[in-house]
């Protein structure tokens, strides 16, 4: 397939990646995953997406940082018993294609889909394809269509990983709904005023919560907006990185994920899409 002009494929390593330079910035993605790992605004050539010096970037493993995709599930939440199926479905741990490129003076546009989107847990004819549109934001886009004939339901995320210069010196601002605490056998609290991280945080958001910013010290960083969601997950292992393969000891310093997610379940109609979508933008 050609390419569009600004995309290139790197294969020097165990997995391709595509690699994005255009007018406005650069992202690379990895086919392992449909996976952005990186992405560089020219406005301020800083990058906004934190990928672990220790992830797993040889297709074994799904990659600890950028932009993990969730699908058809969220976390353990398949109905089966805790660990009977992987972790937040079977997209972040398969390779994709590329089915299309665009560039415009906008940006650039690639689509592209998973292998499958049938397997243990989810026994359901659908469509997947991620739109990645990496222009002065970066915009990244799940679309589920039913093909079948019966309804189905499912839950995703865009299980984004921002970097950050120091957690210490970081608050978020435009998350106003309660939240369920993973780690507080999921009581449910409000949404905190300041939002400072100070510890290990593991948050579903209950509200769709559109707008939400990354400030460092008082100055908003990084813009992240969220569309077709029914919640906001914020985590962090914060020093629990230390027992996590895949991060070091003192990662969760330059990191926190703000999460663009379907928790509840959105059922879809035979023949109907939903496009889950998370726009990432730097205001530096
Ligand atoms: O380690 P992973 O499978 O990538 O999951 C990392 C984290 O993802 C989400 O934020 C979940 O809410 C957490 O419970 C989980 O620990």
């Amino acid at each position: 397939m050609t390419l569009a002009s600004g995309i290139t494929l790197d294969d020097t390593s165990g997995i391709s990646f595509i690699e994005v330079d255009n007018d406005h910035a650069t992202a690379r993605i990895s086919l392992y995953g449909g996976h952005v790992v990186s992405f560089i605004p020219k406005s301020d050539n800083t990058e906004r997406l934190w990928l672990s010096p220790h992830a797993h970037m040889d297709g074994k493993k799904p990659i600890r940082g950028g932009v993990p995709v969730c699908w058809p599930w969220f976390s353990d939440d398949h109905g089966r018993d805790k660990g009977a199926l992987p972790s937040h479905g079977f997209l972040r741990s398969q390779m994709w294609k590329i089915a299309q490129s665009e560039a415009s003076p906008e940006g650039t546009r690639i689509v592209l889909c998973p292998a499958f989107t049938r397997a243990d847990g989810f026994e359901h004819d659908s469509d997947v394809q991620l739109t990645v549109t990496v222009g002065r934001s970066l915009t990244i886009s799940l679309t589920t269509t039913n093909t079948g004939v019966a309804p189905f339901t499912f839950n995703a995320a865009l299980h984004s990983y921002f970097y950050v210069p120091d957690i210490h010196h970081t608050s978020i601002t435009g998350i106003e709904s309660d939240y369920t605490d993973k780690n507080d056998n999921w009581a449910v609290k409000p949404a905190p005023s300041p939002y400072l991280i100070e510890g290990e945080v593991d948050r579903i958001h209950s509200g769709s919560d559109k707008t939400v910013t990354v400030n460092i010290d008082a100055s908003p960083f990084t813009a992240v907006h969220h569309a077709n969601n029914d919640s906001v997950v914020v985590w962090t292992p914060w020093q629990g990185a230390a027992s996590i393969t895949d991060m070091d000891a003192f990662g969760f310093v330059h990191m926190i994920c703000i999460e663009t997610a379907v928790t509840k379940g959105h059922t879809l109609a035979a023949g109907a899409s939903h496009s889950l979508t998370q726009t990432i933008e730097p205001l530096h």
